[in-house]
């Protein structure tokens, strides 16, 4: 009971932090509060007070009985229509679907569980703290959402693009045999990409925080996505320590509570998060956190990877109004490859693209991107 409560509570990403806590609580209430004590000890050790008092207000009372009403991070999450399971924290073991029994229900359920094992091992090469050093040190953040409103603007409010580099995906396999990444970054920009998205998961996408590193130090302008599955904290303060300037939060992955503290996260970093959704129950929760700038629709399921653009399409025509009352920009992901699909997309009311495989399959994927629009984009 204790050890799911105390899991409970890492669903804000707490885990990542508490192992000052791990004294012995025994009522539902104690554990709540210890981890809020828990959590502002961490937030404090990493921004100083001002994320404190952030934090402390983050933690309305209805978050606290969720706590103490017992559940387990996984019914936590489906409770929220969420269907991906965590696996396993480490710091948890009776928490999670079991170690060595369960099979994955579908792909992204597989590459989150692999993130797991992934991110655990790279905390425990480089802690938290470290890479908040490293995160301190790297080239000043770049305004992502900026740099998208400005190249709508020079473009006659064509949707902006956020260019790809990816070298595979679990679909399509190998996208090209010649990658390179900084070549494709740089051509990219030549040829009027607004940002640029850098996969770097390894496993399902062959991507690397290397190739993110090295195009930033390449001497491109176009601010960075960091293009991974975020679950922890600790890859935020990651991905800025290599360069990024933005992160993408996924919804199908992420409970409310922890979407609202990586939120945080990105703010204190001086980052911007793209957070991902692929349905109206998805889009509905993210419209109801605070302080969302950017929403990506991806036209993609990450569960059974089939691509429709008319996804984004049909969520604008039902939420367009609230999104853009609250004056949030979309990006339409996935599956763009023709002028009608982005001008499909533009109609729908979206304001940027992110696009891989239909440049990055061509040759010069920086010279393609004239054939996606129709027209050369202007800078
Ligand atoms: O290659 P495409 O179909 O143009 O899609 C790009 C991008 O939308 C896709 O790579 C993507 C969208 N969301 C993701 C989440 C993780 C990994 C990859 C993605």
């Amino acid at each position: 009971m204790e050890t799911s409560l105390l899991a409970a509570a890492s669903v804000a990403a707490i885990a990542s932090v508490a192992a000052p806590c791990s004294r012995p609580v025994s009522l539902r209430s104690d554990v709540a509060r210890a981890a809020v004590r828990c959590r502002s000890a961490a937030t404090k050790n990493v921004q100083g007070s001002v994320l404190l008092t952030l934090d402390d207000e983050l933690l309305s009372s209805a978050e606290v009985i969720q706590w103490e009403s017992g559940k387990s991070i996984n019914a936590i999450a489906a409770a929220q229509g969420i269907r991906i399971r965590r696996r396993c924290r480490p710091r948890y073991p009776s928490e999670g679907v079991g170690a060595d029994r369960a099979v994955p229900g579908s792909i992204l359920e597989q590459i989150v569980w692999d993130k797991e094992v992934e991110v655990s091992q790279r905390k425990a090469k480089a802690p938290l703290r470290k890479v908040e050093d490293s995160a301190a040190r790297a080239p000043p953040p770049r305004d992502f959402a900026a740099a998208l409103h400005a190249a709508s603007q020079h473009n006659d409010g064509l949707p902006a693009l956020i260019a790809e580099v990816k070298k595979a995906s679990p679909t399509r396999g190998l996208l090209r045999e010649e990658f390179n990444p900084v070549e494709i970054a740089h051509t990219y920009e030549k040829n009027g990409a607004a940002c640029l998205s850098i996969l770097t998961d390894e496993k399902h996408f062959l991507g690397s925080f290397e190739n993110l590193e090295t195009v930033r130090n390449s001497g491109v302008n176009c601010p960075l996505l960091c293009k991974d599955f975020i679950i922890d904290i600790w890859q935020i303060y990651y991905a800025r320590s290599k360069g990024a300037d933005a992160v993408l939060l996924i919804a199908a992955v992420l409970p409310d509570l922890d979407i609202k503290y990586m939120l945080r996260v990105c703010r204190s970093l001086g980052m911007t998060a793209l957070v991902e959704v692929h349905d109206l129950r998805e889009l509905d929760r993210v419209l109801k956190i605070d302080g969302v700038q950017l929403i990506g629709i991806n036209n993609r399921s990450l569960g059974t990877f089939e691509v429709d653009t008319a996804n984004t399409n049909m969520l604008l025509e039902k939420r367009g109004d609230i999104i853009r009352k609250k004056k949030i920009t979309v990006v339409s992901e996935s599956g763009l490859f023709t002028p009608d699909d982005v001008a499909y997309v533009q109609n729908a009311g979206v304001s940027a693209v992110l696009v891989g495989e239909s440049l990055l399959t061509q040759e010069d994927p920086g010279q393609a991107i004239a054939g996606l629009f129709g027209k050369e984009l202007l800078h």
